[in-house]
């Protein structure tokens, strides 16, 4: 029978220049991996993996990002540990560790000097920040695998002393009972071991070994990762919704000549008021070079014609008495103007809407209607804008059939797939479908594989908690090498909602698990997918609007979850409020879709405490607005 213990998170980073730029396979990555997942006795999971270069700040926000916000119980740094100028790991370790640990650094140096003399130029560091332990290993996959076998029984009494976990008595009893045999070094290679089965049932984690974080966090860690730099050039005309990438210059005037801004006569301001001969007209369009105005003359004219040459003011008509005309009234001798007129009325000057050489849209503008109009004043039908990301929605269940009115038995209809991609194109982000997935880790490989082919941001739902079929992380990090950021939110509904990258094909791969609850997959995309989509297109404000609203139900109040909620609202306004209702849809069953049909915003609710277990109607609460109000 195997234990029902929980398992000891691990975080592993390979520190070295060359892995870093890819000049070298990661062997000492793959060898501690194979260790912990298959070769040592130790209830271990690899949940985060980077590799950073041979730099102190590198190495230190990692570990300190690992410890402090991913809450990681156990991280092994592989390499860097030497006398050569760039091996920095036991000063980036020292920079942010709490407590020493000097035994285990000497445990391996003593266990090492046995096997060579050259282990005395060895410097691992050892030591504990907040929960975490965090262990130096050198670079080279066999001193790994030595040194590993030499730390690794002490490792569970470790955590638990660290964590405080009440195992700690049973744990320091079975190590010293098999004290003498277990530090013992292996000397097959890492790749004979036969790795433990983790997709086997009975082997499956029975405590999630994610941290729960809050979503404020998850939100931080998805934005860390999102960052673009890849532009395209496309048609003015297709860029609604989009954003610029580079600042728009206008390269000509506007207007490009002194035009009139009303309808009348172009007169020399000089003459003052009194009559004028009509010697000619300019409409818009026209070239007036045929005219000149001299004084005692003017030339009629259109709005936003050009002023005719000698002119230096425009009357409107409306300002004027017709004095005398050709009989037929097709011409017009003389006319009287009856008003005050200023040297350059009623005349836009060269270049007094838009300058020459001008910006006149920023980089970062998100394009609307209006800036197409501005786009084409200045004649740029070719615009660079940010790259949208390119999507692909996986839905994972063996229970799921395609939508289709005769239902298979046992089965259920997939409509997380239908609704993903459909937000996701409403949103403007390309997107594919691909597919459903069986639940069995090659289904899964197989359809991430080919998604991975063609999308740079893989949205899948399900298979992310605690059931035998939830493979979806195991197949990203065993098969994919994906390191998961984040595995658990503090939020109801999408408390499994996880979130990956890894390599693939020498791209960054962006992978959002979400949870397989309908409701659940609809509220994080809401949350961490459109925004992070969003924000890889360039956008400068990605997240969803918050308002705030007054809260009312049928009941008179809400009962508060131990999580805290984004509970599925209809915004409605009422003529004598400043602020407006957010009314409750109903049963909040995160697997109800229609407690989220006609909810056009999300009302963040705190956790219960035991003061507060649950919120009034009446009560002001955050909205975050999901859809038009
Ligand atoms: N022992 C525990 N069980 C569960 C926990 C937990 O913490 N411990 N968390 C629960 C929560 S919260 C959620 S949310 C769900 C998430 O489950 P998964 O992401 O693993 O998703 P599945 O198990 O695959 O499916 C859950 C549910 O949703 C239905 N589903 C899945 N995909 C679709 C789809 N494309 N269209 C329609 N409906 C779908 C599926 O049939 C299940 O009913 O886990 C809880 N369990
Ligand atoms: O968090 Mo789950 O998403 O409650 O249903
Ligand atoms: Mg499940």
């Amino acid at each position: 029978m195997s234990s029902v213990e929980n398992t000891i998170s691990v975080g592993l980073l390979t520190v070295s220049d060359r892995c870093f730029r890819g000049l070298t396979k990661d062997t000492s990555g793959i060898c501690i991996r194979e260790l912990i997942n298959g070769g040592s006795h130790l209830k271990a999971t690899v949940i985060v993996e980077d590799c950073v270069p041979d730099e102190i700040d590198a190495i230190s926000t990692i570990l300190t990002k690992w410890s402090d916000v991913l809450n990681v119980n156990l991280i092994f740094t592989l390499g860097g540990t030497g006398f050569s100028q760039r091996d920095v790991t036991p000063e980036a370790t020292k920079a942010i560790i709490e407590r020493d640990a000097p035994g285990l650094s000497f445990a391996m140096i003593k266990m090492s000097l046995e096997i060579t003399p050259l282990a005395m130029l060895s410097r691992p560091v050892c030591g504990i920040r907040k929960q975490t332990l965090i262990i130096n290993l050198p670079g080279s996959p066999k001193a790994v695998k030595e040194c590993f076998q030499m730390v690794v029984p002490s490792l569970q009494h470790a955590v638990d002393l660290i964590t405080g976990s009440k195992d700690v008595a049973e744990t320091h009893k079975k190590m010293q009972s098999s004290e003498t045999t277990s530090v013992k070094v292996l000397h097959h290679s890492c790749s004979h071991q036969q790795p433990r089965n983790l997709e086997a049932v009975a082997f499956r984690p029975r405590h999630s070994n994610f941290p729960m974080i809050s979503v404020t966090k998850a939100q931080e860690i998805v934005f860390d990762h999102c960052n673009r730099t890849e532009y395209e050039t496309i048609d003015y005309m297709d860029s609604v919704g989009r954003v610029l990438s580079a600042d728009v210059f206008s390269t000509d005037p506007l207007p490009p000549f002194p035009a009139s801004m009303k309808d009348g006569y172009a007169v020399i301001a000089a003459d003052g008021q009194g009559s004028r001969q009509v010697i000619g007209t300019s409409v818009a369009g026209s070239q007036p070079t045929e005219v000149n105005v001299q004084s005692g003359f003017c030339a009629r004219i259109s709005t936003g014609a050009p002023l005719p040459p000698g002119a230096d003011s425009v009357v409107m008509v409306e300002e004027t008495k017709l004095i005398s005309a050709s009989e037929d009234g097709n011409e017009e001798f003389q006319i009287e103007i009856m008003s005050q007129v200023k040297h350059g009325q009623e005349i836009r000057p060269i270049g007094c809407d838009i300058k020459n050489g001008e910006i006149v849209l920023e980089r970062g503008t998100l394009i609307t209607p209006t800036d197409i109009g501005i786009l084409a004043t200045v004649g740029q039908i070719k615009i660079e804008v940010y790259a949208l990301p390119k999507l692909a929605v996986l839905s994972t269940g063996d229970e799921l059939q395609e939508s289709h009115p005769d239902l298979q038995r046992g089965r259920i209809r997939d409509s997380n797939r239908p609704a993903l991609l459909s937000f996701l194109k409403q949103q403007g982000f390309p997107v594919i479908d691909a597919g459903i997935a069986e639940d069995r880790p090659e289904a899964l490989y197989q359809r991430i594989n080919a998604a991975f082919e063609k999308a740079d941001v893989l949205v899948s739902t399900g298979g992310v908690s605690m059931g035998e079929m939830d493979l979806l992380r195991h197949v990203l990090v065993s098969r994919f090498d994906a390191t998961v950021h984040f595995g658990r939110v503090d939020m109801k509904p999408g408390k499994p909602t996880t979130f990956a990258s890894c390599e693939h094909g020498g791209k960054k791969k962006i992978i959002f698990a979400l949870p397989g609850n309908p409701v659940s997959a609809i509220v994080t995309c809401h949350l961490y997918v459109i925004p992070a989509c969003k924000k890889l297109s360039g956008h400068k404000r990605y997240l969803p609007t918050k308002i705030k609203a007054e809260l009312s139900s049928s009941t008179g109040y809400i009962p508060l979850d131990s999580r805290p909620e984004y509970h599925r609202v209809s915004v409605q306004w009422h003529h004598e409020k400043s602020i407006p209702f957010a009314v409750s849809t109903g049963n909040q069953q995160s697997s109800r879709l229609l407690s989220i049909n006609n909810a056009n915003g999300l009302a963040i609710l705190p956790s219960k405490t035991t003061e507060m277990l649950r919120i009034l109607d009446g009560t002001i609460v955050d909205v975050i607005v999901i859809d038009q109000l």
